[in-house]
């Protein structure tokens, strides 16, 4: 029997923000399709949840870097079950844009940008033929803070801002509502695969991953199009988004700017 709400596909569901996302959906009542490349613990979370929510629970073991994994989820988007898409799946990097090489550099690119952009896609076309759908992508608050890290993981999170707000733009009168998350530092195995020490973090600095995902849900609930967690004061927000739609008649012209104009520029020298 299939539940109310639906079925949520949450990828990135082994562990941290993804297996909290996933608990939280199921006790919530969502049939759930938990996706990541670790069956074991996607089955042993299966099987724990299973039997203390009742819900139906399906494994979708993937890499999703591999084309052919991207496409299995992609299709499993697209059954008419699906109702909400968690597009959570990703990684971090070691070190700088001076420490990572192409394959590090194309890994990241795939999994954290080229991969939730098709699962994107796929949720809201289906959701849109259906006329009801949400889709929730988990950036980060280093979208909006280019200067901390190593300008590669913060532009794919900036990516998928950017797409989200977009999709909130072209979706939500079509009936399909998107939510981007953009956590601070959050206790999870990604700093460790990153080679970092979240321990030595100053503890005021660090979120609990559950705190995190009770959060962004609350958000989810007031249908927010941006949630930022651990952000004390909306208004810099609201701020800084007037602060960028004031811009916009004056991104296009067809002339150049006053201060561009050839007898004002001066030449640059290196
Ligand atoms: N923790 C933090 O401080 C923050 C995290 N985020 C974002 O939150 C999201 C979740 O991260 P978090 O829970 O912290 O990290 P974790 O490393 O704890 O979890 C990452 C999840 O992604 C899965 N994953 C990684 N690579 C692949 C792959 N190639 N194919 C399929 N699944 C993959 C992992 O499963 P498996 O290894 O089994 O494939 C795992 O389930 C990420 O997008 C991250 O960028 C944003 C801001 C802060
Ligand atoms: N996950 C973190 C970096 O690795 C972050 O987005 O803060």
């Amino acid at each position: 029997m299939s539940s109310k709400q639906g079925t949520a596909l949450v990828t990135g569901a082994s562990g941290g923000i993804g297996a909290v996302y996933a608990d939280r959906l199921a006790r919530r009542g969502y049939d759930l399709v938990l996706v990541a490349r670790d069956r074991i613990r996607l089955a042993a979370l299966a099987e724990r949840l299973q039997a203390e929510t009742g819900v139906a629970i399906e494994i979708l073991p993937a890499d999703l870097t591999r084309n052919e994994d991207v496409a299995r989820v992609e299709a499993r988007i697209a059954a008419e079950d699906v109702s909400l898409l968690v597009n959570n799946a990703g990684r971090s990097l070691a070190g700088s844009i001076l420490d990572n090489g192409p394959a590090e550099i194309a890994d990241i690119v795939t999994l954290n940008i080229a991969t939730p952009a098709r699962l994107a896609a796929a949720a809201a076309q289906a959701f849109v033929a259906s006329g009801h759908g949400a889709i929730i992508n988990i950036a980060s608050v280093l979208a909006l803070a280019p200067e901390m890290f190593d300008g590669i993981y913060s532009g794919t999170k900036a990516f998928l801002l950017n797409l989200s707000q977009a999709m909130a733009a072209q979706l939500a009168d079509k009936g399909v509502y998107t939510q981007v998350v953009l956590p601070g530092a959050t206790r999870t195995e990604i700093w460790a695969k990153s080679g970092k020490d979240v321990n030595t973090f100053p503890p005021d600095f660090v979120m609990e991953v559950d705190d995190l995902v009770d959060a962004a849900l609350i958000g989810f609930d007031r249908r927010e199009t941006v949630t930022i967690p651990p952000l004390p004061d909306d208004a810099q927000w609201t701020a800084m988004q007037a602060a960028r739609l004031a811009m916009g008649p004056n991104l296009s012209k067809s002339r150049v700017a006053p201060r561009y104009a050839a007898t004002v520029a001066e030449p640059v020298t290196a």
